[in-house]
């Protein structure tokens, strides 16, 4: 907005806006401060209930300021898709745009000089655009699940799926340097067909809006189809790839769940009895079981099916089941197993999964819990529901090897899916070298190294202008 020349970092803000659900809230709020501590003010936008729930987590020891907005939806109707979407594209923006006028010199010298929008909140692309703020994109999960929605023009050219989405061939989905996928698994296929239609829309504007952004900052390691020290491409051959590719400029500067710096935001009140009820189980017995924050109910089928398994199984286990999950389970269980399970609605999975007693991670592959399982390096039941999930679960599987699908939810499967991972002498160690690839110091580094890249480029155009779009070196 007006001469961006001459800003002082300290007089620069950077406004984040985070698709409003745990997982992304978590990492922009991380990346938030990542940004304070390179010097700039950093305000992080969410609808008021959000806001209410993190704000006392957040102001007690963060700088990041936190500003709500309305999504003029009523308190207590159901947040789904489609809700947000609507008040994503409807009512939001026009917030948004107040906001930015209000934030820009409001103080001596502040200039909004970023927006940082969630590719999963991609209005807020446009209201940059309308307010003369360079906007940058933030995608939350694995640079390969970008990849598949960029594919999508080809995809369609290609006979793969109909213009709306729909798989035309039975079988596989293969891009380069991906692991094959099925066509059942493409992120938008979620619900009935009407649903998966509209999921489609949504990501096809996301595509076009995504288009002009110079940056995508990805909450991801480089070299994510690599195996351990296998076909790592190495460094020019990556940047060669990078800047050959048209915008944005992708700067991988994730897992962002490892800076610790900032404790998670969460949105709903920790149990932490589990942490209790876990220092009384053997080292590796216990298999803790959560579904992340944003899936809807599996069915109460196969609530059921995975709560006779585990009961029939006899092993410890801790799982997240929140108040719409509950009605699957069989009458008089909770009583039943209280010697040997603990149920709870919502726990402090970090610390849960950094406790000895965990040996086993039962999850729906969110793209977070992916990375704290990476970080704790415990050994995955995959058992993906929707989205991207499908993505992470072929990388896990597939590619690392640091975890087993699960078919089903019957005693046969969980059993057999434990068998395989305890007869993998070689898991563990695959888990230690993805950790220090990931999370080691030099992954520290490198990804620091390439939000200072990002930055750089930044500070460079609001200098130069919009037009310039320069090609680095930078590590990714
Ligand atoms: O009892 C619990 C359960 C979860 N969590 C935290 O909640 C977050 C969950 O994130 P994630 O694993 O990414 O799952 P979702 O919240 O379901 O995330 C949505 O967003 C992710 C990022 O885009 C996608 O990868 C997922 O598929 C999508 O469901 C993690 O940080 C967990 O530590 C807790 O703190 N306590």
């Amino acid at each position: 907005m007006g001469n961006m020349k001459c800003i002082k970092r300290s007089n620069s803000i950077i406004i984040l806006v985070p698709y409003p659900a745990q997982g992304h809230v978590t990492p922009m709020l991380k990346l938030a401060s990542a940004f304070l501590s390179h010097g700039f003010k950093s305000v992080l936008v969410t609808p008021d209930h959000i806001h209410n729930q993190i704000v006392p987590k957040v102001e007690q020891n963060d700088k990041i300021l936190c500003m709500p907005i309305p999504d003029g939806l009523d308190k207590d109707a159901p947040r789904d898709f489609f809700a947000i979407e609507k008040a994503m594209e409807n009512t939001m923006p026009g917030h948004l745009e107040s906001l930015v006028h209000q934030l820009d010199h409001h103080q001596d010298g502040d200039q909004v000089v970023c927006i940082v929008a969630d590719l999963l909140a991609s209005w807020a692309i446009d209201v940059a655009n309308r307010c003369g703020v360079p906007s940058a994109g933030f995608w939350p999960a694995m640079l390969a699940t970008y990849r598949l929605i960029t594919a999508i023009p080809d995809m369609v050219r290609t006979g793969l799926i109909s213009d709306t989405g729909f798989p035309k061939q039975l079988g596989g989905v293969c891009l380069p340097n991906q692991p094959m996928l099925s066509s059942e698994d493409l992120p938008w296929l979620i619900g009935t067909p009407a649903s998966r239609k509209a999921r489609f829309k949504f990501w096809k504007r996301t595509l076009d809006r995504s288009k002009t952004l110079p940056w995508l900052l990805v909450n991801s390691f480089p070299n994510e189809y690599c195996t351990n020290g296998e076909q790592q491409l190495d460094h020019h051959q990556l940047v060669k790839m990078n800047t050959q590719a048209q915008q944005p400029l992708v700067f991988p500067i994730g897992p962002l769940s490892k800076h610790t710096t900032i404790k998670n935001p969460s949105f709903w009140e920790e149990d932490t009895s589990c942490l209790t009820w876990l220092d009384k189980q053997n080292p590796n017995s216990v298999i803790y079981i959560s579904f992340g924050s944003w899936v809807s109910p599996i069915g109460e089928a196969k609530v059921r099916s995975l709560a006779l398994a585990l009961e029939a199984l006899g092993k410890p286990f801790l799982w997240v089941l929140g108040s719409s999950w509950l009605g699957g389970l069989p009458n008089g269980y909770l009583e039943r197993v209280s010697r040997q399970g603990k149920v709870v609605s919502w726990a402090p999975q970090l610390e849960v999964l950094q406790h000895k007693a965990v040996g086993f991670y039962l999850a729906h592959c969110g793209w977070n819990s992916t990375m704290e399982a990476i970080q704790c390096q415990k050994p995955l039941l995959c058992y993906p529901v929707a989205g991207d999930q499908f993505v992470n679960c072929a990388y896990i599987v597939k590619v690392w090897r640091i975890g087993v699908k699960l078919i089903g939810f019957g005693q046969k499967d969980v059993e057999e899916g434990l068998k395989k991972v305890a007869e993998d002498a070689e898991m563990s160690n695959r888990l230690r070298k993805l950790n220090e690839r990931t999370m080691g110091d030099e992954a520290n580094l490198r990804a620091v190294a390439n939000l200072s890249a990002f930055i750089d480029d930044q500070l460079k155009i609001l200098t130069l202008g919009f037009s310039s779009n320069g090609v680095h070196d930078y590590d990714l």
